[in-house]
């Protein structure tokens, strides 16, 4: 098998509430190859943030290894960390799904190609086939603050894939969703994973994970699971389309 793109290796993290320290994970360990799809569900305040937030290089744990590509993610320095997150890990976080942005739904998604320094026709030309991946042509000239719940998270999905990235990290963004967004938004994920990338899911219960092929529960501070992936064609979902009644919005 080829070398892990992400490992955690007994990963212990504190956040302190005045003068007592709450232990958040202890001996949380988790291995993810390229094309994996794996997902870690953990009730409330169980660390399930925390967990992604030091697997994307934001948070350091306070003992244990993360390792990224080979690299000891904890001892590279804000600026390469930063590098990494701008070029290779992306993240979809629930609490931050957009709400605003001056331009339209197409410069929204093509954002993160501006600070890599792609000509404005190929950002227009990444940026609307991640839209036409999630469903949501439709949606191109509208104003992120128009948009549906659930148009903002398949939104979001398209600005983290734009960059193609290795990792892409997403914190609880199926939660709140109906059935059918969820399972679509699940279904863009699969379809990430296949294309390559490895995909690290949280979610409040194993519907907002359907379709993943490593399945996690955070309790106790450790993650319990499944060591060796499962077929993944279990459940596929189909091919994202536009939702109707979008009327008016043309891409
Ligand atoms: N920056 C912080 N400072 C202090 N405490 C924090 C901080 N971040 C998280 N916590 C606490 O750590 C615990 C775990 O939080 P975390 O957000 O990682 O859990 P979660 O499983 O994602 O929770 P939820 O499902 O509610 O989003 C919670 O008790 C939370 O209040």
């Amino acid at each position: 098998m080829s070398a892990p793109l992400l490992s955690l290796d007994s990963i212990r993290a504190s956040h302190w509430r005045g003068a007592r320290e709450v232990v958040v994970l202890d001996g949380a360990s988790l291995t993810l190859h390229a094309g994996d799809f794996a997902a870690v569900l953990g009730e409330r305040a169980a660390g399930k943030t925390t967990l992604l937030e030091i697997a994307a290089g934001l948070r350091r744990p306070s003992a244990g290894q993360v390792r990224y590509a080979g690299l000891d993610l904890a001892a590279l320095d804000d600026r390469a960390r930063g590098r990494l997150r701008r070029s290779e890990i992306a993240c979809v976080w629930r609490r931050a799904l957009p709400t605003t942005h001056a331009g339209n739904v197409l410069d929204h998604v093509a954002l993160p190609l501006v600070s890599a320094g792609v000509r404005r026709a190929e950002r227009r030309r990444a940026a609307s086939e991640l839209l036409e991946r999630v469903g949501a042509t439709d949606c191109a000239q509208a104003r992120v603050d128009e948009l549906s719940d659930a148009e903002r998270a398949r939104v979001a999905l398209a600005q983290a894939g734009v960059r193609r990235p290795r990792l892409l990290v997403l914190d609880e963004i199926t939660d709140t969703l109906d059935l059918v967004e969820r399972n679509s938004v699940l279904g863009i994920l699969q379809r990430f994973a296949r294309d390559g990338a490895a995909i690290l899911l949280t979610a409040a219960d194993a519907h907002g994970a359907a379709g993943s092929n490593r399945l996690f529960s955070l309790s106790g501070g450790r993650l319990v699971g499944a060591a060796e992936p499962t077929p993944a064609d279990v459940i596929e979902f189909p091919r994202p389309t536009p939702r109707t009644g979008a009327g008016g919005r043309s891409g």
